[in-house]
């Protein structure tokens, strides 16, 4: 089996693998997947990887041969692009590769929103998934970084062009792999194998897939991988790196029992819980909402939810500020469009959002409220405010509450769909099977509408009557987020 070989070839450089503790099986609908051999205790070392196994802008060669100079000239140094292009690079090297063996290994297609189809695109309507897939970016980044490097260097990539090994479609399996697979791995500067003039760690990335590494290693310490969403290092691309092995687990939200830890010289994973013997060790990804998980790793999860349901309970939406202009501006049509960008403006000045984040709480974001609030101000309130840099209090009243409540309106019409036609579309799914595009389509909005109607109903529709459940237990101000 594959992941045999993928074993065989770690221990050979210098890894280990606990084979008395666990192996990768194929599993029914999450890919292969570990599982545990035996009983195994919190703290069991599963297997180590030395460091110089990852792949990254650090541990190829082809920065190097490339140049710092020419690598920096095609903004390699900034966003994925650089490795991508590594990784194809290395695959073009076949078995000359350190990493064949470990790119052989890893997948050619995905579920991810990236190669859906416009028709199954469009069940995606209303989330923030389509704004974030990042495909046209990467294409930039392919045709504008990658091919005229490509074609100036003949002697690392071949006269051929096209060449099917630098191809765009390589180019968006090799990013997709990336996406869904790759790790924030620090440097160390003792094991730093390439001048860090190729990749600075104080440069500013544009990652070509949008996000910085996907694929999350929780907590701090000095000892263990940073939160990918935490750490400022996230923005060096150069921290970017495929993590042999490690990345065979899968995750599931609250199931994670096993986690990877910086050593000095390697990266070991561990069981973060006891585990049963045949059970599946499960990594974390750092728990996102299904919109994120779609959208990485193309898949989402259902987990028991408080209210008896499924879902994610890490489920978010996005409430853009300019929707909840227009709202405002709606009803106080006698306003002009100068007096809400003044407002804006002076907003965004300030250190606003430009858009507010929802989750299962029902609470309402703070920052949310006091936009709204300044909104809504009067003439003389607004010249009072507009001096003192200070944004308003959040503080929910009835105008809030009904202004709140008719921006989830509006952002409910966003979705092609009720929520009562997504959960009869998913009720009926047994005796009429869809497919697994739609089927996660709908779970991601599902999802995003239940947390938009719990906070309509703590808002009471806009009345006062539940004003309670949204600004919570201290009585005046909205909890924060
Ligand atoms: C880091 S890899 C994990 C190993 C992968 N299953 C394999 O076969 O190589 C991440 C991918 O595994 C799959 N996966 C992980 N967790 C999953 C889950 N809870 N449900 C469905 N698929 C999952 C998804 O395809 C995801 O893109």
């Amino acid at each position: 089996m594959a992941s045999d070989l993928l074993v065989d070839w770690c221990t050979a450089h210098n890894g280990t693998f606990d084979r008395s503790a666990l192996t990768f099986a194929q599993t029914n609908s999450l890919g292969r997947g570990a599982f545990a051999l035996r009983d195994l205790q919190q703290g069991h070392t599963l297997f180590t990887l030395p460091r110089h196994l990852t792949l990254s802008t650090r541990t190829s060669s082809l920065p190097s041969l490339v140049g710092g100079v020419d690598w920096k000239k095609h903004g390699l140094h900034m966003g994925w692009a650089g490795l991508i292009l590594c990784l194809m690079w290395e695959a073009a090297q076949g078995t000359s590769s350190k990493w064949s063996t470990y790119l052989a290994s890893l997948p050619i297609a995905f579920d991810t929103p990236m190669f859906w189809s416009s028709e199954d695109l469009a069940q995606l309507r209303g989330t923030t998934v389509l704004d974030k897939i990042g495909k046209d970016q990467a294409e930039n980044d392919y045709f504008n970084k990658v091919v005229p490097l490509l074609k100036s260097r003949a002697d690392l990539f071949g006269e051929e062009h096209p060449n099917p090994h630098y191809s765009l479609e390589v180019y968006h399996i090799m990013g997709s792999r990336i996406l869904s697979r790759s790790f924030q791995v620090e440097a160390l500067s003792t094991i730093d194998s390439v001048d860090s003039s190729q990749t600075p760690a104080d440069e500013d990335a544009e990652m070509s897939l949008d996000d910085p590494s996907p694929h999350a290693l929780n907590d701090s310490g000095s000892d263990e991988a940073e939160d990918y969403d935490d750490s400022d290092d996230e923005d060096n691309p150069a921290n970017v790196a495929m993590v042999p092995l490690a990345d065979m687990l899968n995750a599931r939200y609250g199931y994670n029992n096993a986690k990877l830890f910086y050593e000095e010289h390697h990266l070991r994973m561990a069981t973060t819980r006891s585990i049963r013997q045949g059970e599946q060790i499960w990594n974390t990804y750092g728990d996102p909402p299904n919109s994120d998980l779609l959208r990485r790793y193309g898949h989402v999860d259902q987990v028991p939810l408080s209210d008896g349901g499924l879902g994610n309970p890490a489920d978010i939406v996005e409430i853009r500020a300019d929707l909840v202009m227009a709202t405002a501006e709606q009803r106080l049509p006698q306003q002009s469009g100068s007096w809400s960008s003044e407002r804006v403006n002076w907003w965004l000045e300030e250190g606003g959002d430009d858009v507010f984040v929802v989750d299962f709480s029902n609470e309402l974001p703070e920052e949310m409220t006091s936009f709204v609030r300044l909104l809504m101000m009067s003439a003389p309130e607004w010249a009072k405010t507009k001096p003192k840099s200070k944004l308003p209090k959040p503080k929910v009243d009835d105008v809030v509450l009904s202004v709140v409540a008719d921006v989830v309106r509006r952002r409910l019409s966003d979705y092609p769909t009720t929520i009562e036609d997504d959960e009869a579309l998913l009720g009926s799914e047994k005796e009429k099977p869809i497919s697994l595009n739609l089927k996660n389509a709908v779970v991601v909005r599902l999802g995003e509408k239940r947390i938009l109607h719990g906070l309509l109903r703590a808002s009471g529709g806009g009345s006062k009557k539940r004003k309670a459940d949204l600004t919570g237990a201290d009585g005046g101000r909205a909890g924060k987020r």
